[in-house]
């Protein structure tokens, strides 16, 4: 059993594997994870999963939260990195896949500050305006920012907030850029390679 170290440096997470999955809206970030956490025992993570479920949930942040997605604003970094700790220190598991965070460069530095880890690999998944556009709005799964108007803000907030920490993971040689235009398998494919080095279970020395 793993101890619990809320609202302070969680110290399993040092002999974890950290890895951050970037993108636009509809880049394919989530498919992807799903398709890695299945293939190498990764936990997959994503923030915008965890802020939907906090937000259906009867917590006091709900309102506040739902208002940020259906506007495409972020969330203060406080609430998705309490949810994100929490998951990690649910699990047994020593390797993350962390979707869809850090989301800014406030994002990152609060995370470093809190969590204190900083990630093994940034997979970036590149992908066309039209393209991400045109999968979110066929994405069909209910969701309250599966919009025309919120998929424009968010593609802003896409090049102002997010790309920034792309840059900065990218400046220190952790960034790996994905062709993320492709069916699923060929993409699954390109990412495949990166993960051996990733393939054992258990702490990392
Ligand atoms: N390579 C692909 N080709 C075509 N459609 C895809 C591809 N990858 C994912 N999709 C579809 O596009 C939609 C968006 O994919 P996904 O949810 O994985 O994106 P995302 O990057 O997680 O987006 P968001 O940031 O909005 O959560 C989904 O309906 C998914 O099935
Ligand atoms: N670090 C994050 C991640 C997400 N959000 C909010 O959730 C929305 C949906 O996120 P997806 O990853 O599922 O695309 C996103 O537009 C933000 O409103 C966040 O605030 N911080
Ligand atoms: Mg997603």
């Amino acid at each position: 059993m793993r101890v619990s170290f809320l609202n302070a440096r969680v110290p399993s997470l040092h002999l974890s594997w950290i890895i951050v999955c970037a993108g636009g809206p509809g880049s394919g970030k989530g498919t992807q994870c799903m398709m890695i956490a299945d293939a190498f025992k990764f936990t997959h993570l994503s923030a915008g999963d965890l802020l939907r479920k906090e937000m259906v949930s009867d917590g006091e942040n709900g309102a506040m939260i739902r208002n940020s997605i259906k506007e495409g604003k972020i969330v203060p970094s406080e609430i998705t990195i309490r949810l994100i700790q929490k998951a990690i220190e649910s699990s047994e598991n020593y390797k993350f896949l962390i979707d869809g965070f850090p989301r800014s460069d406030e994002n990152r530095i609060a995370f470093e500050r809190i969590v204190g880890v900083e990630p093994d690999l940034v997979l970036f998944f590149e992908c066309p305006e039209e393209e991400m556009i045109k999968r979110v709005l066929s994405r069909n799964q209910g969701r309250i920012d599966d919009n025309i108007e919120t998929v424009k803000k968010r593609l802003q907030v896409f090049h102002t907030l997010n790309l920034p920490v792309v840059n900065y993971y990218s400046r220190k040689g952790k960034v790996h850029k994905i062709n993320a235009v492709g069916t699923l398998d060929e993409i699954f494919e390109k990412v495949r390679p990166l993960f051996a080095a990733f393939s054992k279970d258990g702490p990392r020395n």
